[in-house]
């Protein structure tokens, strides 16, 4: 039984730079819990010149992929770089030198993790991406785990940090959106091409890593209905908040009679809701199980050392797979053909803004396009524009399908009494 187990760190970033404290701080602690040594042999960089704040002996420092991935010593891999092809190639070369990886890279996990988990399976190695989803909140163990026993309906949150980040201030501190974002970066909260945060590809990622472990279903990532929050405007925020509501970009996975929908898209949510009330770069996501009913985990969805904590946990985990002799045993096969919902099956509340002509027969016109379509409002005003003469016609629905409101706006922008549809955005957390 090896009392040193000699890990192989890609990346010494934000994330990396985290793992390796808690490696040092907690090392006294982890050692009791596992009965042996952690090592930190080799740890892969860009740029070896660059000052490392962590690092006490430079000397493990590398940047050849080949003195980790084909280092007889190093027994797992934990990837906290980031990438996807090169990233990719890397992982698959230290799979099959039967080497263990923790990695928290949802892009790679959410697009090629079925290819990974297969090689694993073929040599008998573990993956771990906790960290992944969420960052520091154990929320994948907690389905896999904690909620093994229920039958998940429904996984709904908050998963990005950067994005609850600027929201958070554009609502509270009326700050533009550009000026956020800057602040998200210089955190270290937004991925490295921030697009990848604001358009909602970050948070689709991650659904699809919660709808494909929730549901044990193949939930690809294409099949994720995604919107960001680049279109989110100052106004939006006030108009909702008007109407007692709170602009979040929420994911949402659900299962109705065997057939799944995901998506991620700017979302109103009634202020009491707790969700609402997530604010800066916390995450929290809602699991509806048959059983259990309502749960909610919350904490850090980004940030360094919390993202560290899920990484070193997961180390953890793969070391007593090790240490039991049972490494390659926790990936499960997904029990279920894929079978997703299309948009007459898919039911919300939304939020639109029209503007329309400040002319009589206007306000008729509008809501006659969706009374065509069956729909029906929860509330509805009226407003001088604030910068044109003419009138914002702000309503809230009922629940209708995603496909009766795609056609209503359609039909709305071929009135000639409409100058555009401003905005429209579901609505949840409320009947
Ligand atoms: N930041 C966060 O809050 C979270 C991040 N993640 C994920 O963790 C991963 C890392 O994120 P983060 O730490 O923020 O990223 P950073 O950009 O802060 O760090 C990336 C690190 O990887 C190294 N690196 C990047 N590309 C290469 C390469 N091709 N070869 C060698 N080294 C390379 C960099 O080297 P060098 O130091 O020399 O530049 C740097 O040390 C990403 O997948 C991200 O999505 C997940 C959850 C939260
Ligand atoms: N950029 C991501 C980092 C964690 O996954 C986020 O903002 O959530
Ligand atoms: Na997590």
């Amino acid at each position: 039984m090896k009392q040193k187990i000699q890990i192989g760190l890609c990346g010494l970033g934000t994330v990396g730079s985290g793992v390796v404290r808690i490696l040092q701080d907690h090392q006294e602690q982890i050692r009791y819990k596992l009965g042996c040594e952690v090592e930190v042999a080799k740890v892969l960089v860009k740029n070896k010149e660059k000052k490392r704040e962590y690092i006490k002996d430079a000397s493990i420092l590398t940047m050849e992929a080949s003195d980790i991935t084909d280092n007889p010593d190093i027994d797992i891999v934990v990837e906290v770089m980031g990438g996807m092809e090169d990233t990719y190639q890397l992982m698959e070369r230290s799979i099959r030198n039967r080497k263990h990886i923790v990695t928290a890279n949802k892009d790679l996990m959410a697009e090629h993790g079925d290819k990974l988990f297969a090689l694993s399976q073929e040599y008998d190695t573990d993956i771990y991406y906790e960290a992944s989803v969420a960052g520091g909140i154990p929320i994948l163990r907690s389905l896999s785990d904690g909620l093994a026993s229920d039958k998940i309906e429904k996984v709904m949150g908050i998963v990005n940090g950067t994005t609850n980040f600027i929201l958070t201030k554009m609502t509270d501190e009326n700050l533009s959106f550009e000026t956020v974002l800057k602040e998200a970066q210089a955190l270290g909260f937004a991925e490295a091409d921030p697009t990848s945060d604001v358009e909602g590809l970050d948070a689709a990622r991650k659904m699809t890593l919660l709808a494909n472990l929730a549901f044990k279903m193949p939930v690809a990532y294409s099949d994720v209905q995604v919107a960001g929050i680049t279109s989110v405007s100052q106004e939006d925020i006030e108009f909702a908040g008007k109407l007692g509501y709170i602009v979040k970009l929420i994911g949402i996975a659900a299962i109705d009679d065997g057939k799944v929908e995901v998506s991620v898209e700017p979302t109103l949510l009634p202020e009491a809701h707790p969700l609402a009330q997530v604010k800066n770069e916390f995450n929290a996501v809602y699991v509806y199980g048959h059983a259990v009913g309502e749960t909610m985990f919350y904490g850090p969805g980004a940030g360094g050392l919390p993202t560290a904590t899920a990484v070193v946990s997961d180390l953890m985990e793969v070391i007593k797979n090790i240490r039991l002799g049972v490494s390659g045993k926790a990936y499960v096969q997904p029990q279920y053909k894929t079978a997703l919902k299309d948009n007459t099956e898919k039911h919300a509340k939304y939020f639109i803004r029209v503007e329309a002509e400040d002319q009589t027969g206007a306000f008729h016109a509008v809501t006659n396009v969706f009374a065509g379509q069956d729909v029906s409002f929860a509330k509805i005003l009226q407003l001088p524009h604030s910068k044109s003469k003419t009138a914002e016609v702000v309503m809230v629905t009922h629940k209708h399908s995603k496909q009766q409101i795609e056609n209503s706006i359609q039909q709305l922008e071929q009135l000639s009494v409409v100058k555009r549809v401003i905005s429209c955005y579901r609505v949840d957390g409320e009947d």
